[in-house]
Parts: C-alpha cells; sequence; structure tokens
C-alpha cells in the first residue's frame, strides 16, 4: 500500500497551496487556488483525508426559494385572491354571480384553492367568505416576497412548511464543505516526503525516467463510475404491472379521449345534472360551444328518459326536466367510468370484460397528495348470472395479484351503481387504506345502454396507490424530472415491481 509520504501530482500541488495556510477553505477555493478542476479537489481532498493531511468539516444550511410557480403567484397574486374582489362588499354571494364576476378559466381553481385554505365556505349554491383567513393569505404574500429578497424568514416555519406542499417553495439543504489543512502533518510530508508519479507520459518513457520514478500503485478497491442507462419509468412499470395482470384475468383495454362532453361522463351514468361533483369547483370545463349532443338519438332520449322518470325500470329517476345544454358541455373527464360507459353503449354481448386506464382531471390546488390530474383505472365485467358476491370475489382475485392479501369492502354511494362498496387494502405500516369503489350497474344505466344482463364495475385512482405501495411521501415524485430522485425513487420501486 501507498505510504502517507507518497503524494501524487495533484496532491502535491495541494498539499503545497496549503502548506503555509491556516485558514478554512471551500472545494471550490481549493480548486481555483490550485488551478485544478472541482472533481479533482474533491478526490484529492478524500485522499488527503485518508492520510490525516487535511480536515472537512460540514455544515448544512437550509435555503429557501420560490418554484417557477410561486414567482408566478408573487406577480400574479393567489389564484384565490380573485374571490376577495368579488366578495369585498358582500360577505356571502351566489355562484352564479360570481362566475358572472369571474374568469370562467380561474373560477374553478380559485374556489378549490380557496376551498381548501378555509377562506371561503360553499353551501347551497353561495360562496361565503371567512374573514379571519384573510389575514394568513397576506402573510403568505409577504413570506414569498421576503424569500424572494433572500430576507430572514424565521419564525414563519408553519406556513412556510404549507407553502411548499402548495409547490411554491423550495426548500434546499445546501451541504457546505470546508477543507482545514493539518499544519504539522504537512510540514512533515513536505519534508520527508517522495513524490509519486500516477500518470505515464510519454516523455517519461522517452527520457528513460520511468526506471528512477516511483508510480503510484492500483487500487483495486476503488469504485468504478456509475453508468445509468436509460431505463422505463417505474410509474410507467407501475402500470404495465396492472394491465399484465388484467390481461391474464381475460380483460380487454379500451381507450378514451381526454376531452368529453357531459352527456358521456355524466349523464349516460345516470348521475343527476345537479350532482355536487357537476359544479364548477370539481369539474374544468373547455370553453367552446358545440351544437348537440354526439351521440345516437335513441340514446339521447333514452338518457332523458331515464332521467326525467326512470324510463322502464320501474324506479321513479330524478323527477326533473333534463336539460340537453347541461349535456352537450364540453369538459376534461373526470372519471374513466366514462369509457365503461362508452365500451356498454357499443352493445357488447355477456360475457364480456374490458378495463381503460389513463388520466383524469378534477381542479385542485397542488401538495403532496393532490394533482389536478391523475391516473385513473376503471374495468367493467359481466356474465350471464353473475352475483353481486361473484363479482366481489373477482375483485379479491384481481387484488391478489396485486400483492394484497387482505381486502375489505365497505358499503359506499355512487351514482351509477347499487349495491356499491370502496375498497380497502392493507398496505404496509399504513394499515387499510381506501384504494377503490366497486358496484353493479344500476337498472337505470343498463336500460340506458339497453344491456340484458348484470354488469359489475370498479375504478381507482392509480397515483396515490402508486404512492402508498412504492414508498413515496410525495404524489409529484410520480412526475419529477430531477433525475437523482428518479433514480431513488426507481431503486425503491423495484422492490415492488419485480413480479
Ligand atoms: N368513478 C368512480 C369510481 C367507481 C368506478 C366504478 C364503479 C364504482 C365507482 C370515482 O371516480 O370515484
Amino acid at each position: 500500500m501507498e505510504s502517507k509520504y507518497e503524494l501524487s501530482d495533484n496532491e502535491q500541488k495541494v498539499v503545497k497551496f496549503l502548506a503555509d495556510k491556516n485558514e478554512v477553505f471551500s472545494i471550490e477555493e481549493l480548486a481555483s487556488g490550485c488551478n485544478i478542476p472541482i472533481s479533482t479537489a474533491n478526490a484529492v481532498v478524500e485522499l488527503l483525508k485518508s492520510k490525516g493531511l487535511v480536515r472537512e468539516e460540514v455544515n448544512y444550511k437550509i435555503q429557501y426559494k420560490l418554484t417557477e410557480e410561486g414567482k408566478k403567484v408573487l406577480e400574479k397574486g393567489f389564484p384565490e385572491e380573485a374571490l376577495l374582489d368579488a366578495l369585498r362588499e358582500k360577505q356571502e354571494i351566489d355562484m352564479k354571480e360570481l362566475e358572472k364576476n369571474i374568469d370562467r378559466k380561474i373560477l374553478p381553481i380559485a374556489l378549490a384553492a380557496g376551498k381548501k385554505r378555509g377562506l371561503i365556505d360553499i353551501k347551497n349554491g353561495k360562496v361565503k367568505l371567512i374573514p379571519e383567513k384573510v389575514e394568513e393569505l397576506k402573510k403568505d404574500k409577504e413570506i414569498l416576497l421576503k424569500i424572494e429578497r433572500s430576507e430572514s424568514v424565521e419564525g414563519f416555519k408553519e406556513r412556510i412548511e404549507i407553502l411548499i406542499k402548495r409547490g411554491l417553495i423550495e426548500k434546499k439543504i445546501l451541504k457546505e464543505r470546508k477543507i482545514k489543512p493539518e499544519a504539522k502533518k504537512i510540514k512533515e510530508v513536505l519534508e520527508k516526503g517522495e513524490s509519486v508519479v500516477s500518470k505515464i507520459t510519454s516523455s517519461i518513457i522517452v527520457s528513460g525516467k520511468w526506471r528512477e520514478v516511483k508510480f503510484k500503485e492500483y487500487n483495486v478497491e476503488a469504485e468504478p463510475p456509475k453508468v445509468y442507462p436509460g431505463i422505463q419509468h417505474f410509474y410507467s412499470k407501475f402500470i404495465e404491472k396492472i394491465k399484465m395482470i388484467l390481461l391474464e384475468l381475460g380483460f380487454k383495454e379500451v381507450y378514451g379521449s381526454i376531452i368529453e362532453q357531459e352527456f358521456w361522463n355524466f349523464d349516460v351514468l345516470f348521475q343527476a345534472q345537479d350532482h355536487p361533483s357537476r359544479e364548477i369547483h370539481d369539474t374544468f370545463w373547455i370553453d367552446k360551444e358545440v351544437k348537440e349532443i354526439f351521440a345516437r338519438k335513441e340514446l339521447i332520449e333514452k338518457t332523458r328518459e331515464v332521467h326525467e322518470y326512470g324510463g322502464k325500470t320501474g324506479s321513479i329517476g330524478w323527477r326533473y326536466k333534463w336539460d340537453q345544454e347541461v349535456a352537450k358541455r364540453l369538459i376534461l373527464r373526470t372519471q374513466t367510468t366514462v369509457v365503461s360507459g362508452r365500451t356498454l353503449s357499443l352493445s357488447p354481448e355477456a360475457p364480456f370484460r374490458f378495463f381503460t386506464i389513463g388520466k383524469v382531471f378534477r381542479p385542485d390546488v397542488i401538495d403532496a397528495r393532490h394533482l389536478p390530474e391523475f391516473y385513473q383505472f376503471d374495468a367493467i365485467i359481466s356474465e350471464k348470472d353473475m352475483s353481486f358476491s361473484k363479482f366481489l370475489g373477482m375483485l379479491k382475485l384481481f387484488f391478489k395479484k396485486m400483492g394484497f392479501e387482505e381486502l375489505i369492502f365497505k358499503p359506499a354511494y355512487f351514482p351509477f351503481t347499487e349495491p356499491s362498496v370502496e375498497g380497502y387494502v392493507k398496505i404496509g405500516n399504513l394499515g387499510y387504506v381506501e384504494v377503490f369503489g366497486a358496484g353493479m350497474f344500476r337498472p337505470e344505466v343498463l336500460e340506458i345502454f339497453d344491456i340484458k344482463h348484470p354488469v359489475g364495475a370498479w375504478g381507482m385512482g392509480l397515483d396515490r396507490l402508486a404512492m402508498a405501495l412504492l414508498n413515496l411521501s410525495d404524489i409529484r415524485m410520480l412526475y419529477d424530472r430531477n433525475l437523482e430522485n428518479l433514480r431513488n425513487s426507481y431503486s425503491n420501486a423495484l422492490k415492488y415491481l419485480n413480479y
């Protein structure tokens, strides 16, 4: 092994530079002082540390920065501020009036953000301002401004954490390395030390110097550079795993479009036109009018009948006048159940099994558990004599293949299924987590599609499930672009994905 007195050229450079100095240096200062690249300085410091010639002190400093989103908010204000102007005169205002006062593109986001902050209360179509929360909003803006100006934000910790979750502030932990020379040892080495050659150059060979010099020994235990080949994203691997399981169970994949009409997203699924999820704070509308409902006349007519008085089902329907104008509107789909509906509208013959996976959209404020767009999965299954319990057994089998031995069902409500359940699975130390909704399509839905056999349906959001299974603490990690974070998430995910 090398003795501590043997130094390579670069080590010599650094040691000589440090010889008459007593202060501490950062790696950057050392590199520029010795005129070597930072990466070399890093490597040399490691060697000198092992030889006891330098010591290293590491300090951590927290630094806050505004994200792109944060800069936008500082410039234009929080989306929910739009509500403040509208609510300045009156503390309570009709949703209809708000729709007149605030841009249609901004309103759903402002409402979602306002609701989340507790700034407003929405009840019976009225929006009420909660005055105590206005102060908090002002404080948040002050914090953003301070961060922009690199001023101290001590004492605002709680709000800062919330703003970080909202994606407006980024917290960086800066690692500061300080290198301290060990003066006595350096002196000793410079007196007794001999230099070693770490590179063979042509001049060493030609001059015959190679006979005299001492070569640096190879360290066969040193780590080689890491190579990262391109690989499939862990989330797309996760989705692929689900697809494989479904294909094994005999399901066929079907696809739909992201822009839909309310008719397909809600009405054919017997979701009443005044259902809360069809309100502006739960759905993104497309700012474009279309003249008609894109569907067969008979289907439109059937939907109207079933909504108004139950059609031939024997139920009483919703007992209102069904409005084509509402059904016509274009939206970003809020649930992949829309694709199941479209599949049923093609009158498939039982037995059949279909599934779909894709993005859905709902206004929401971005934080560690919410994104305004996320992946959903929906599947339908029909057999001539399929009972509800047989359907639940089928779900058990699916989740078993996903790796969940324990599954519990609780009664639930969905507008298009009856009976309905929500399903919980046990995930690691999180305990039981709600992951899906399921049920048998109601007679009203079957009547609309003219389907004569029972159809079971289930649906679930995939982002949060992936988060829980792949051990991610923040939903945004699924869409991160930072390579190092991606590598970490990937290696965590592999434990679950290697099947
Ligand atoms: N579409 C429902 C889930 C669901 C699908 C199919 C049957 C029952 C429930 C949701 O988004 O919450």
